[in-house]
């Protein structure tokens, strides 16, 4: 039976095969970070309010001028097909039925043209945002960017945290196969003679690492779309960002798959908070796994939660159907937290909710 997010990861990492599972599960060489993002979130603990009158919680939030379920948004994961071969369409249909944002890798198995299009199908209205990652042939990024707003994205999301890619050990021992058989159509133009390379060295063939701020000016020179940084930790970088007068940040740690040992994003959380000071909107993403977490993110200052391989193990399990159970469980378990802790709306989750454990075993309030 899944019941929960744990049950939807068992069922879908018994349907893949090992190194699709070490692909999609592993992290940057120790595996530090892709377990803390998650342990980190039990050191907070809900401090609920009683007799508050439930009974009609709203749970919607405006994300990029439209109105989503509750604060949750698809991040971008490259590779879709791996899981299931209906790739992002499929999580762009569940995306659109749950009316839930979703972001598109580089690294798609599906153009962004025919991932809009196949949620525009079903029915919803939800907005997409493109991932970008600072390539070394300007051109080519500057036919993504043209190629997304005209499909109808209405953010960029730049990933700062990977100049080059993180050393993923149990990746390589595993031997992932990353390119037989599956196409990558927003990033393979001219790639037809490097279909022997690696992993590694495919990425270091077209990113660059040379990147800098001064991208966000080139950027905002070639779209009307919103820019947001994808994998900012630190108060200094959430500065840079406003500097740069991007429109938002994503507190990401890339799960844990770039470098090893950083600061689990739930910890970095609250000082990118205290810097943005409500002049640039800031979600999170990295190890959230239940509705609590979400709650308790949102507490901590995040407008909104971003997850990464939930969505791939909804994928694998079951391809559109499995991603909109993923979807519902962590909807269920989101409104029932809001419900059990006494917020009637989004904006009643305060840091006043949240009780610290400190190292010693001791209880504070934030
Ligand atoms: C298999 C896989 C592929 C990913 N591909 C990309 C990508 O192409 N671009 C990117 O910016 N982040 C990528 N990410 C990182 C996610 O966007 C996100 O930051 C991370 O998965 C969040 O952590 P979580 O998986 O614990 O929810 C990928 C993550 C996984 C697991
Ligand atoms: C050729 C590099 C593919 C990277 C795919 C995306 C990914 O694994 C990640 O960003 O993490």
């Amino acid at each position: 039976m899944i019941l929960s997010i744990a049950d939807l990861e068992a069922a879908a990492s018994g349907k893949l095969p090992d190194a699709t599972q070490a692909f999609f599960n592993s992290g940057a060489t120790n595996q530090i970070t892709v377990k803390e993002n998650s342990s980190a979130f039990s050191k907070y603990r809900i401090r609920p309010r009683v007799l508050r009158d439930v009974s009609n919680v709203q749970t919607e939030i405006d994300i990029l001028g439209k109105s989503i379920t509750f604060p949750l948004c698809m991040s971008p994961a490259g590779v879709q097909a791996r899981a299931h071969p209906e790739g992002e369409l499929a999580t762009s249909r569940a995306c659109s039925q749950k009316n839930i944002h979703m972001g598109v890798s580089s690294f798609a198995n599906n153009s962004v043209e025919d991932i809009i299009s196949a949620g525009r199908n079903v029915g919803g209205q939800i907005n997409y945002g493109m991932q970008l990652y600072t390539m070394q042939d300007r051109e080519a990024e500057k036919e993504i960017i043209a190629r997304a707003e005209g499909a109808g994205c209405k953010a960029i999301f730049l990933t700062a945290d990977s100049p080059i890619l993180g050393l993923r050990y149990h990746e390589k021992r595993s031997n992932f196969k990353i390119f037989d058989g599956i196409s990558f159509p927003m990033v393979e133009n001219g790639w037809e003679d490097k279909k022997t390379q690696s992993h590694d060295e495919r990425f270091i063939s077209f990113n660059s690492d040379s990147h800098s701020w001064d991208e966000i000016a080139w950027l905002r020179s070639v779209t009307k779309m919103e820019i947001w940084i994808k994998g900012v930790l630190t108060a200094e970088d959430v500065e840079m960002a406003i500097e740069s007068g991007c429109d938002g940040v994503i507190v990401s740690n890339h799960g844990g798959r770039q470098l090893d040992d950083v600061v689990p994003t739930i910890d970095a959380l609250p000082e990118c908070v205290k810097a943005a000071q409500g002049r640039i909107r800031v979600h999170v993403d990295g190890g959230i796994r239940s509705g609590a977490d979400i709650f308790k993110a949102l507490a901590l200052g995040a407008e909104c939660c971003w997850v990464g391989r939930p969505m791939l193990w909804g994928l694998a399990y079951d391809g559109q159907n499995g991603v909109e159970l993923m979807i519902d469980i962590l909807y269920q378990e989101f409104r029932r937290c809001m419900q059990l802790a006494g917020c009637r709306t989004v904006a009643d989750i305060t840091p006043d909710r949240l009780a610290r454990i400190g190292s010693d075993g001791s209880m504070s309030r934030l």
